[in-house]
């Protein structure tokens, strides 16, 4: 089937690439000249494991495409699919800037028939208004179909999720539209859950919700173990045995960030707010994630007693492991209040390089701890754990860790004579 995928980025690039090995031919549409170029020289725009090899042999066999013209790619497929950005907007809403775009594209281009399949994450409604916009801007109810098909794949496992999907969600009354869908993804091996437009937007939404209440229940857990001198990796241990309660998303750390789950909750908060619902839970979550890294500033201040003019290197800029995305990351949030406190940052990311004037960013890890009064890992990824600590330490001028990541041996580095602090791991 011949695909137009509207937005290439993390997800149009990585849904487009993965239906072309699933088959089909994709035209993976920007309106960012310079993305399209580069992705037309070969280049891959984004860190994410797999993806730079999918795209190679599938553009070899000629089925995947990339194009800024966007009338073109809609005339040459009946299926179009969008992944543009919904960013929030300083009141916690809904940008929607890039969707009104495309409708807008889509009301001037379509003549014969397009299942048009959601994927960005829009609010409950968002769907139903796009199809209210399209018939009044002239376009026939017969000539297209809505379809919600919202997406689930976490950055740094893009490929894999989308190729192992724990369930696919159709939120459509056409028969016709559903059937479709399911040939689309018909090599998958998931289970099919279907339901109205309004219901798919909300299951993406309660997700995501759900994720970050975990996290956030889990971090809360660790304040109080903290003051208990509890092991938090213990009571994990023990929470994750019960089947109803599963061992993921129980890691506690500097909290959660990237470009979902901040935007998605502020987005459910506002929505339900106008409907006049107030989501004491939602606010929660985020007030103890946005508190989350002045735990740990705290900390390092108990032990440095002042931190300005101190020398702080952080490890990892990106908001996860093996991703170069860098929205909304802890580490980021985490560096603005050291500098705010008056510390000289110093940075290293196996992957991410900020050309910034307020940190000092280090291509060599041993180069970035140089003389460092500190030392706080942000971002869990595996290189930091392979680290030679005795090198280490003999870089630095201090001896304080601060492993918001609960990733670090303390035995290990404790036994090089650090000062290792971690997340309720007395
Ligand atoms: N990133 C994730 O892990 C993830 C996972 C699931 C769902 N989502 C949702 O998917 C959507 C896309 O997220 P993303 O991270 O891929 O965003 P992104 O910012 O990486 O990519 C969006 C792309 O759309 C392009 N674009 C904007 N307006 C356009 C237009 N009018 N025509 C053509 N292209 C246009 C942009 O140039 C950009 O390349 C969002 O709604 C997000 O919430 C993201
Ligand atoms: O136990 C955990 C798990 C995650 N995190 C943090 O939570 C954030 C988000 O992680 P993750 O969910 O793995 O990455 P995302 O790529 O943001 O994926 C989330 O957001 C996507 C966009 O909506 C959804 O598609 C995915 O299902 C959902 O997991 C990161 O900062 C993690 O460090 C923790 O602190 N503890």
């Amino acid at each position: 089937m011949k695909i137009c995928m509207i937005g290439t980025g993390y997800v149009g690039l990585t849904t487009g690439t993965v239906l072309t090995e699933l088959g089909h031919e994709v035209f993976c549409v920007d309106k960012d000249k310079d993305k399209i170029s580069r992705l037309n020289k070969g280049e891959v725009p984004i860190h994410e494991p797999g993806l730079s090899e999918l795209i190679i042999k599938n553009k070899q066999r000629n089925n995947l495409h990339f194009t800024s013209d966007v009338h073109k790619a809609i005339k040459e497929c009946s299926i179009l699919f969008i992944t543009v950005g919904t960013p929030p907007n300083e009141d916690g809403s809904q940008n929607l800037i890039a969707l009104d775009e495309v409708v807008e594209t889509l009301a001037q281009t379509i003549t014969a028939h397009k299942t048009i399949i959601m994927k960005s994450t829009v609010l409950p409604g968002t769907n139903e208004s796009v199809q209210e916009t399209l018939i009044k801007r002239g376009i026939n109810h017969g000539l297209f179909d809505i379809v919600s098909n919202p997406e689930f794949l976490r950055e740094g496992y893009a490929v894999f999720d989308m190729m192992n999907p724990d369930r696919i969600v159709i939120g459509s009354h056409s028969e016709k539209s559903i059937k479709l869908v399911k040939s689309l993804y018909r090599k998958l091996d998931a289970p099919y859950v279907v339901t109205s437009l309004t219901g798919a937007e909300m299951i993406k939404y309660a997700s995501n919700a759900f994720l970050a209440t975990k996290i956030s229940f889990i971090n809360e857990i660790a304040r109080i173990c903290d003051a208990f001198d509890v092991e938090i990796t213990d009571v994990v241990s023990g929470l994750a045995t019960d089947k109803r309660i599963s061992p993921h998303f129980l890691k506690a750390g500097l909290g959660y960030g990237g470009s979902c789950f901040s935007k998605d909750l502020r987005a459910l908060e506002y929505t339900a707010r106008q409907k006049n619902i107030i989501t004491d839970i939602l606010i929660s979550v985020q007030k103890v994630n946005d508190t989350q890294t002045d735990l740990y500033i705290k900390k390092l201040i108990e032990k440095l007693y002042d931190l300005s003019d101190k020398k702080i290197t952080v490890w990892g800029l990106s908001f996860k492991p093996d991703t170069d995305d860098i929205r909304d990351s802890r580490s980021l949030h985490l560096i603005d209040k050291l500098i705010e406190k008056g510390a000289n940052v110093y940075a290293y990311d196996p992957i991410v390089h900020l050309p910034s004037s307020k940190i000092t960013c280090h291509q060599d890890i041993y180069e970035s701890i140089k003389g460092s009064d500190a030392l706080i890992l942000a971002t869990e990824w595996s290189e930091f754990q392979k680290v030679n600590w005795i090198k280490v330490k003999d870089s630095m001028e201090g001896s304080v860790i601060v492993d918001g990541r609960n990733v670090i041996d303390p035995v290990i580095v404790k036994k090089h004579g650090f000062h290792y602090i971690g997340v309720a791991r007395p």
